[in-house]
């Protein structure tokens, strides 16, 4: 049994010593350890299986970590962490005190720059190519964008930005053609054309003159000459933006890759070198179905993922539910995704009404401003979005739909913690940053059937709306099958006690619940974060000596912190507490637990009331 070349590799110092005949039986350990390795921890296994050439040949090339590989999404990392250092703590990946899913600058050296988030790593490299520029120095940018993550605006800003410079920033495009489901769009469709037969050939070739060392320049003008002549050349697009295109290339031929970047390396300018992988490579369920092997639990890698059936429906599937009931009731209402098909419960309404469904790609800022436009013209959108990446399209919001006061429903999946993928993926916030919106119809439901009222509230609503629920299921209430929708503003109360009064949103009144059996409790089951229902907080206020607010949103700024300001409002002045997620990122693990550490079960909620209550006045 010859030894196993990766258990030698403790660093890139140490992968560089390898011959690069060796390379590929290193692929293939990589290979087998990702599959071995998350299948014990879960994880996003069908991007890493396709970029494990890629990152061998990046850190063979490159200086690491002088030269700053800058990773989109950071999902595609896991043969980076391996190959710098992180082999044995492979075994805790995304679980609690584990390394991250995701780079992070505080657990190496060697991840250049955060992310979670996509779209980003065009406009980081930037930013370090143009620092080393500031300083004098030799180091090198790169930044390793998928095809998906292209779609965004935010890389096409970059590109705009980068190509206008002479900086030594080396963007790969790696391209599997595949977002989380099949990747979409126009640039999608050029990319395709880009690999077809034709232009895959004239592009090898235009590939290999730059290679042979033509001064960048020249090519440039070279293929400026050839366009103005009406020429077609392969590349176009990125070219037109400043880059020098080399490409495509095979993504998992290591010969090519490691040869392609070395000469790479001695160029100046921006180059754009554009790899083809296969997500999934290597392991042939993750090849057939990419997207059920793109993000999976713990598995047997023998029998593979199982599709998911029966149990109790999670909050994503009573919104798809729903969506495609109110879409039979409404033939106005369209729905709208940034990319997550599968993820925001999408997959049946875009079978059922592929005409109405609309995934924009990986562009949250688009998904906006385009439901804007739907509903200026009597179309009703409803955008299913995660609370974490609502975040980027917040002036959208603002500004497009909020201002105009238009009937843009927000389905906002994932709202609190999210538990493996970490603090880039937790909805931490947007109780906080939506509140604060005039106009905002804000709903947050504590049960399955709750939020399927809740949903059709906010749908019949005339305004812009937004219903926040979690990732995973709830108690498993009975759901009703009707479109029922609730009074606007108005709370329940679910429990009556003499003490204190539990003021509980969405997800937390289910603990508050079961906090209060051990308490002399009230528990409102508020609903509705805007508005708020005044009346019933005066009558809580009247009825008892401590309030309690509870919301799985940070406290700054959250509902509790809108409780706080209507009962200020209303000159009312008893002791209150506000339970909710702490001013600090909290790190991945387990959700439930997360939960219990920030106080916010049912043991935590009533220990945090019996603190005050022997220090209230009777
Ligand atoms: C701003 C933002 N929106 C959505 C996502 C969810 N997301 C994570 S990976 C991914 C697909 C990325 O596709 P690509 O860049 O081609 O990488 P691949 O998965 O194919 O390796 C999406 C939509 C995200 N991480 N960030
Ligand atoms: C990397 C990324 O952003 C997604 O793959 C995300 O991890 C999906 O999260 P869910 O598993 O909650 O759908
Ligand atoms: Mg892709």
């Amino acid at each position: 049994m010859p030894t196993r070349l990766l258990e030698a590799i403790d660093s890139p110092a140490d992968l560089r010593k390898l011959a690069p005949a060796d390379l590929p039986r290193l692929a293939a350990e990589l290979r087998e350890f990702l599959v071995a390795s998350v299948a014990q921890t879960g994880g996003h296994l069908a991007s890493n299986l396709g970029t494990v050439e890629l990152t061998i040949a990046l850190h063979y090339v490159f200086d690491t970590p002088r030269d700053r590989l800058v990773w989109d999404v950071g999902h595609q990392t896991y043969t980076h962490k391996i190959l710098t250092g992180r082999r044995a703590a492979m075994a805790g990946l995304r679980q609690a005190g584990g390394i991250a899913g995701f780079p992070r600058r505080a657990e190496s050296e060697y991840d250049a720059f955060g992310a979670g988030h996509s779209s980003t790593s065009i406009s980081a490299a930037l930013g370090m190519a143009e620092a080393f520029h500031q300083l004098g120095s030799a180091q090198r940018a790169v930044a390793i964008i998928g095809d998906g993550a292209m779609t965004a605006g935010m890389a096409f800003e970059a590109l705009n930005n980068a190509g206008a410079t002479e900086l030594p920033l080396l963007v790969v495009l790696n391209d599997n053609d595949m977002s989380i489901s099949p990747n979409v769009g126009a640039l999608n469709n050029y990319l395709a054309k880009l690999m077809s037969g034709r232009f895959y050939a004239a592009a090898r070739r235009a590939g290999e003159k730059v290679l042979s060392a033509v001064p960048p320049i020249k090519e440039l003008a070279r293929r400026a000459e050839e366009h103005m002549k009406g020429m077609v050349t392969p590349g176009t697009l990125f070219e037109e933006f400043g880059f020098n295109y080399i490409g495509p290339i095979d993504g998992h031929d290591l010969d090519v890759l490691v040869d392609t970047l070395t000469n790479i390396r001695q160029l100046s300018g921006p180059q754009f070198l554009h790899v083809v992988t296969r997500k999934g490579k290597g392991y042939a369920p993750a090849e057939t179905n990419p997207c059920l092997y793109h993000g999976v639990g713990r598995f047997d890698p023998d029998a593979g993922v199982a599709e998911k059936s029966g149990g109790k429906p999670t909050y994503t599937q009573v919104f798809g539910d729903w969506l495609c009931d109110m879409a039979a009731a409404d033939s106005r209402l369209v729905g709208i995704t940034p990319a997550m098909r599968e993820g925001s419960g999408l997959v049946h309404f875009s079978q059922q009404y592929p005409k109405r469904y609309f995934d924009v790609g990986i562009a949250e800022q688009h998904a906006l401003t385009f439901a804007a436009g739907l509903a200026c013209e009597g179309v009703k959108p409803v955008v299913a979005i995660y609370s974490t990446f609502l975040q980027r399209a917040y002036d959208q919001l603002v500004h497009d739909v909020a201002l105009q006061n238009l009937p843009v429903m927000l389905a906002i999946d994932r709202a609190g913690l999210v538990g493996a993928d970490g603090p880039t993926h937790a909805g931490s916030f947007d109780l906080s940053f939506l509140r604060c919106i005039p106009n905002m119809l804000i709903a947050a439901p504590s049960d399955e059937n709750e939020c399927r009222r809740l949903l059709t509230t906010a749908f019949l609503h005339d305004g812009p709306s937004a219903v926040r629920y979690p990732r995973g299921g709830g108690s498993g209430a009975t759901i009703e099958a009707g479109l029922e929708p609730l009074a606007i503003g108005k709370g329940v109360v679910r429990r009556r006690g003499r003490e204190v009064a539990l003021i509980a949103f969405g997800s937390l009144v289910g603990p508050a619940l079961a906090a209060a059996e051990s308490l002399d409790a009230s528990v409102a089951d508020m609903r509705f974060v805007k508005p708020l229902d005044v009346e019933l907080l005066r009558d809580l206020a009247h009825g008892h000596r401590l309030l309690v607010t509870l919301e799985e949103n940070a406290v700054a700024g959250g509902a509790g912190a809108g409780v706080a300001e209507a009962l200020a409002a209303l000159g009312l002045d008893v002791p209150l507490v506000h339970l909710g997620l702490p001013d600090t990122f909290l790190e991945h693990g387990d959700p439930a637990r997360m939960l219990a550490d920030c106080g916010l079960d049912a043991a935590g909620i009533a220990r945090a009331v019996r603190q005050r209550i022997p220090l209230l006045p009777e």
